[in-house]
């Protein structure tokens, strides 16, 4: 069990608070229509509306619970008090204190929890906690502090003992659903936030692990933080810690107020309103599956009832009267420029993220298995085909010789789908680091550049080592491997811009193939670039295939090739020109170069456009 009274003291020893209480004014939110089209005029026939003239306050100090049937609109709301919608028009106010709800001054003063632990598998408890103080400092005297703090909330949440427990995932189990429910509570509490919101705390969790929850939830809201959370069918021993309900049906308020007679004098308690309209507890049972099934009944007009009884007034004008109260409140201080900047925070993805996967057996074998792999295929295949010289260097050889090179410069861009799961698989963690505020883009993508880069340094140099030597290839070799490694950069870039665009594995999976099928016939190798058509040849000058086989080509036979094609005007001709390979090693490598750039700034491109996840 969480040890109540120390974390008491923990939780009240956190910086002074501002008092942020959410104020949510008429607040209506309609989404289009799927079957129509996309006008997005508020109630219009072809939206549907989704919250309908919500009006509550989350006092600060308070504990929350927005409840209602499933599809009342909890998660809505929760979603749109946290400025998580990604669609749809939202309509009406929602203030953090006297600050409008916006994506800013939400991330200087709330935090949010999802219901579905969104943790990195690879990290412990602690390292995840590091990381996390990491990103969200804003400083680095600043991380050092987050860092005692770090070790303050994994004594108080009760995670010391699984710290060192790497989180895992459902195919590696790490620690238990409770262990990480409480990691993704403390993920929030590392940047002290003033309002907490909370899709789901308990759900998932046995009785006694939901208890555990609130009760540091409580502790929390006791020190002046604004706690709010859906919650659907607590344990009546969980369901106590709250003091506050907001209760949805159909999108409409049903009820807003104290839970119980205790509280604020009980006055309007949800007990006392429900029992004045006929609907009365029964002491002995679960309260919260009372007030649920209560207002799922058609039994009443609940929205009705509610809106005209002195309860609904009462609520209605406390309110107003506190969003007037903050409305005259002076502007909150603005908090210090963010200092740390994006290659700080490179460094901190580098840090915690890259050394993880590089001793992870999975990530290298999956991205070093099938390049060794089809480097032992070819060399033992093509074994010393590039030694014949002079009068040995017949059509065959210059053919095979010309099939090996460009399969060598196929190859990665085909085994570059080994790339794609890192982007799809973590799509959810980076979703959320990012509406967190945690990194800009160009922080991850960097890092994830150079994560790979780095690694096929090694695993390149392993595999063109063997082919090269195998193969008695001629020519210089740190060309051969400096087009290999660019050819791979290239198919890694094109990876990312698959992963980004598609929903999931399969369709990236589909889209990389069918991409590097078409460079595959267009490179100039299936059918020479001079015999394709016109309206075609264009194409051929866009593939990176194409120029990293030009410059191995010209890198092996250096026009010390016999003239042994013939053409259709009896001219006599090397493989190099039979096939049109144009340029030098120089141009052939620059325009690889300048395609690696392109492909990184399309996946740029992609990520920060599509998103794979509509609210
Ligand atoms: N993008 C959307 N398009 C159409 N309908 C939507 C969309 N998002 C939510 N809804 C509908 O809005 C209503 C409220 O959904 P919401 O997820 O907020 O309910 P909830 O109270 O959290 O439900 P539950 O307890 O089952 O999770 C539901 O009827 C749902 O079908």
């Amino acid at each position: 069990m969480i040890k109540s009274s120390s974390a008491s003291e923990f939780f009240s020893k956190t910086k002074t608070r501002h008092s942020t209480p959410v104020i949510v004014d008429s607040v209506c939110y309609d989404i289009p229509n799927g079957t129509k089209s996309s006008s997005s005029t508020p109630n219009s026939s072809e939206n549907i509306r989704l919250l309908d003239n919500v009006s509550t306050v989350f006092e600060n100090g308070s504990m929350s619970a927005i409840m209602g049937p499933s599809g009342a609109g909890k998660t809505t709301l929760l979603d749109i008090l946290s400025c998580r919608k990604t669609r749809g028009v939202i309509s009406g106010t929602v203030m953090f204190g006297s600050q409008n709800a916006t994506k800013k001054t939400f991330k200087e003063c709330a935090a949010y929890v999802e219901q579905f632990d969104t943790l990195l598998p690879m990290l412990t408890v602690e390292e995840t906690l590091y990381y996390w103080s990491e990103m969200q400092a804003r400083t680095h005297a600043d991380a050092e502090l987050k860092k005692e703090r770090v070790r303050e909330i994994l004594q108080h949440l009760n995670l010391t003992s699984c710290k060192d427990v790497v989180v895992g995932d459902a195919l590696n189990r790490g620690i238990s659903g409770g262990q990480a429910k409480r990691t993704n509570i403390a993920l929030a509490l590392v940047t002290d936030p003033d309002v907490l919101f909370l899709d789901e705390p308990t759900s998932g969790l046995d009785s006694q692990s939901s208890v555990e929850v609130v009760e540091i939830l409580r502790n929390l809201a006791n020190t002046g933080v604004t706690v709010v959370a859906t919650i659907h069918s607590p344990t009546p021993d969980a369901f106590r810690y709250f003091d506050t309900l907001c209760m949805l049906k159909n999108g409409k308020m049903t009820f807003t107020g104290p839970i119980f007679d205790e509280t604020a004098g009980g006055k309007y308690s949800a007990i006392s309103y429900f029992a004045s309209i006929g609907f009365k507890w029964d002491t002995k049972s679960n309260l919260a599956d009372f007030l649920t099934t209560t207002c799922a009944s058609e039994d009443l007009d609940f929205e009705d009832a509610f809106r005209n009884s002195e309860c609904g007034k009462a609520a209605l004008t406390k309110t107003k009267s506190i969003l007037e109260k903050e409305m005259l409140l002076p502007a909150k201080p603005k908090l210090a420029k963010a200092e740390r900047g994006a290659f700080a925070k490179i460094k901190t993805l580098l840090k915690y993220r890259t050394i993880r996967n590089y001793k992870s057996v999975d990530f290298v074998m999956s991205r070093a298995a099938g390049q060794i792999l089809f480097a032992i295929v070819q060399f033992t295949l093509f074994l010393e085909i590039g030694k014949a010289e002079g009068e040995a260097m017949d059509q065959a050889n210059q053919l095979n010789v010309a099939s090996l090179l460009y399969m060598l410069n196929i190859l990665p861009s085909f085994g570059a789908s080994g790339y794609m799961p890192s982007i799809v698989l973590e799509r959810a963690v980076f979703y959320r680091e990012v509406d967190d505020g945690s990194y800009p883009l160009f922080s991850y993508v960097a890092y994830k550049f150079i994560e790979e880069g780095v690694l096929a340094i090694p695993v390149t140099l392993v595999a063109q080592t063997a082919l090269y030597l195998g193969c008695a290839l001629q020519g210089s070799f740190a060309i051969f491997w400096i087009c290999n490694y660019m050819v791979l950069s290239c198919g890694i870039a094109l990876a990312y811009v698959c992963a980004s665009v598609a929903p999931n594995m399969d369709a990236a999976n589909t889209l990389l193939p069918v991409y590097n099928v078409i460079q595959l016939l267009f490179s100039g190798m299936l059918i020479r670039r001079a015999d394709m058509p016109s309206g075609w040849e264009w194409y051929s000058h866009t593939l990176f295939v194409r120029y990293g086989w030009q410059a191995q080509m010209i890198n092996h036979f250096d026009n010390k090739e016999p003239k042994v094609f013939q053409t259709k005007e009896g001219k006599m001709e090397g493989i190099i020109e039979f096939y049109g390979a144009s340029g030098t090693i120089t141009s052939n490598l620059i325009a690889v170069f300048g395609l690696y750039w392109f492909w990184i700034i399309v996946a740029y491109v992609c990520m920060k456009n599509i998103r794979h996840q509509s609210r």
